[in-house]
């Protein structure tokens, strides 16, 4: 959400953003609400500062006096007792506007109302030639008993996979690669909960406008998190840090749960887009520093970047548009990895950075230099996320008899040059 004070002063800044953006918010109702709110509050204060001054009056009135001045102080409540239901009703109103207000995209995002004006700026590595027909990654693991996708569906459902022999320790080796990349960068690593809270969904920006994606437990008692983002983002909700504790760098691994709503006759068969993955997330909280922000955005782009590599992939970077990107992003940037079935480009990492928006949602604030008490800035990354990235994985490291090599970085991790067959 916006700084309010940034809105009055910037509404025409606003509006480009929310147009450029996609969002149906009303900015003038918005802003008439904030000055019916103003003016409430006005009158509210004006109205307790005189019943403050009118009970002291009361108190050193002589006995004729005060009868007439406890009937004003009735008179000045009940008033109050009018106004100030009205004016949490209406600051109510203005805060789930404020929930929909966007970030202004930042100068080099391709204006555009959806992902077809994502650009690519550039590409690492070229699509494998194969010297005999490739498979994908179903059939490689059918054909290695690598996992059991129709048993799968009998015990969980649609989009759920399960993994078996030497690819289940694969996506365990994978996860733990991916963590100590991060680590060596001087992330905090942690494994983090999936259940969560509906007060820490509205911080993260997931809820209200996304809240078809997310699963509920229990009527809504708890959540089923999409992302560790969102419980990362929550952590520090409420307290005041020190600028000296600052960036926080945070790598976690946790379960990811979407209902993929939407998405219904897209990637139904494989692993690509299932109810429950794991992810290692980058998630950054840092100084409200516009260079600061883009320094680590580079940073946790570079570490993903590194990691694609190092998994000997080839695979090109988008500059997200403002129509794809989202309400609360100032810039985000996507690496999409080949594909060799699909004979394609997919998204498998997702960085962002969405300067205070997220602050301002979760109350994430710290004490700066100056000892002012400032909302912070965060930015997070996806470092590895399992089952999505094995398709690439198996398809582009694939040899003709169904074996499939282990990137050099990733063999002391998986303990051997292939992943074979279940004997
Ligand atoms: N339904 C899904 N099935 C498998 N993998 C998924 C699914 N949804 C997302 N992912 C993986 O998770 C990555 C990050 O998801 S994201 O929504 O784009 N971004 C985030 O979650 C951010 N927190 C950055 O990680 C995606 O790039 C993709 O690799």
């Amino acid at each position: 959400m916006l700084d309010l004070k940034f809105i009055r002063e910037n509404p025409e800044a606003v509006r480009k953003a929310i147009e450029q953006k996609g969002s149906s918010l009303n900015l003038d109702e918005l802003l008439t609400l904030d000055r019916q709110v103003l003016e409430l509050k006005r009158q509210t204060e004006a109205l307790q500062a005189e019943r403050n001054a009118n009970a002291k009056a009361a108190a050193k009135a002589t006995p004729e006096e005060r009868p007439a001045l406890i009937e004003r102080g009735k008179a000045i409540g009940h008033q109050l007792s009018e106004l100030e239901p009205q004016l949490r009703e209406l600051e109510g109103k203005l805060k789930q506007l404020l929930y929909l207000t966007p970030t202004l995209p930042w100068e080099g995002a391709p204006v555009g109302p959806d992902d077809s004006f994502n650009l690519e700026t550039r590409t690492h590595g070229r699509p494998r030639t194969f010297l005999f027909e490739p498979l994908d990654h179903v059939a490689l693991i059918e054909k290695n008993d690598w996992g059991d996708l129709e048993r799968a569906a009998k015990v969980s459902g649609s989009r759920s996979y399960i993994l078996k022999g030497d690819l289940m320790l694969y996506e365990q080796a994978l996860l733990r690669f991916a963590v100590d990349r991060l680590i060596a960068a001087g992330f905090t690593p942690m494994s983090v909960p999936a259940l969560t809270k509906e007060e820490v969904l509205y911080g993260h920006g997931q809820f209200p406008t996304a809240r078809d994606q997310v699963y509920s437990v229990n009527g809504g008692e708890a959540f089923l998190a999409g992302t560790a983002e969102v419980l990362l983002n929550g952590l520090y909700s409420g307290e005041i840090l020190n600028q000296a504790e600052l960036p926080k760098l945070l790598a976690a691994l946790s379960p990811c749960f979407r209902s993929e709503a939407g998405s219904a006759g897209k990637d139904v068969r494989g692993l690509m887009r299932v109810h429950q993955f794991n992810k290692v997330e980058q998630y950054v909280l840092c100084r409200a520093d516009l260079e600061e922000s883009n320094r680590l955005f580079e940073t946790m782009l570079s570490l993903s970047e590194g990691i694609l590599q190092a998994l000997e992939l080839p695979y090109r970077v988008l500059e997200v548009s403002t129509g794809d990107m989202g309400l609360g992003k100032y810039r985000q940037v996507d690496l999409e990895t080949w594909v060799p079935s699909e004979g394609r480009y997919r998204e498998t990492h997702s960085c962002s950075a969405l300067l205070d928006w997220q602050a301002r949602r979760a109350n994430l604030r710290y004490r700066d230099a100056e000892g002012r008490v400032r909302y912070a800035y965060t930015l997070n990354n996806t470092a590895l996320a399992t089952p999505r990235i094995l398709v690439m994985l198996l398809e582009n490291h694939q040899n003709e008899d169904g074996t499939v090599n282990v990137p050099e970085a990733v063999r002391p991790y998986f303990g051997k040059a292939k992943l074979e067959a279940a004997r």
